[in-house]
């Protein structure tokens, strides 16, 4: 990559662009609503189940300018979800603010792996076992959602939802490949857990991205 371009993107006003895509969001709290997806490539926390592992290499993708991103988002829809890859891998500044001169309302779908940076109208917590979130996004997260795909995943939940604030929305979600497995277990874990709740990828049964 020229060195130009690679400044840019390490200041965050360009970002290796992987697909975007309106679509409902079909995960978490605001499942069921319209959401302009930006699908940012670039991820090294390595989840061997993850379900978007070409978004991984992030030079497979273009770095892109910010108001390009900015101007395909606010032609489509007053929310944006801003996902990957994992996001936190670049400044999500520069991203953000451009697209709240908009008046977008923003959402980040996260690992935590990263520092957190940018502005945020929401955020989903998603952390893995095998990167940590960092401290400070757990104060702020709005929702957990954290995957299961094995039986100690439950106590991984427990333990993450120990840190969060208080307000924090809470979310089992199972893992898509071993959903007929860990679904029935999470239905009772949840009937004697009442204060999680249930995600489902429910796009992936509408056959929507
Ligand atoms: C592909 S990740 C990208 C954002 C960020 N890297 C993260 O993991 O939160 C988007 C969401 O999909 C979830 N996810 C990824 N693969 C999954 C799978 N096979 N089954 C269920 N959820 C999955 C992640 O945990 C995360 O909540
Ligand atoms: N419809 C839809 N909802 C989603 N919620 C989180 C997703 C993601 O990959 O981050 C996602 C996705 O890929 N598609
Ligand atoms: S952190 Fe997110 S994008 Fe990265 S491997 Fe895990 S699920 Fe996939
Ligand atoms: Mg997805």
């Amino acid at each position: 990559m020229q060195k130009e371009i690679q400044d840019l993107v390490n200041a965050g006003e360009m970002l290796p662009l992987m697909e975007e895509f309106y679509t409902i969001q079909g995960e978490g709290f605001h499942k069921g609503t319209a959401a302009y997806f930006i699908r940012i490539g670039g991820c090294d926390v390595g989840c061997h189940w993850c379900d978007v592992k070409e978004s991984w290499n992030a030079d497979l993708h273009p770095p892109t300018k910010k108001d390009a991103i900015v101007a395909n988002a606010s032609a489509y829809s007053k929310t944006v979800v801003i996902t990957g890859g994992e996001p936190l891998t670049w400044d999500m500044g520069p991203l953000t603010s451009a697209l709240k001169e908009k008046g977008m309302q923003i959402h980040i779908e996260t690992s935590g792996a990263y520092a957190l940076t940018g502005t945020w109208d929401w955020i989903c917590l998603s952390p893995k076992k095998i990167k940590l979130p960092q401290p400070e996004i757990y104060e702020v997260a709005h929702e957990l959602k954290v995957i299961i795909f094995n039986k100690d995943d439950f106590r991984f939940a427990e333990e993450q939802a120990a840190k969060v604030n208080d307000n924090c929305i809470l979310y089992l979600q199972p893992e898509w490949s071993n959903r007929d497995k860990m679904s029935p277990l999470i239905v009772d874990y949840v009937m004697q857990n009442p204060k999680w709740k249930v995600s489902l990828q429910t796009h992936k049964y509408l056959n929507i991205p």
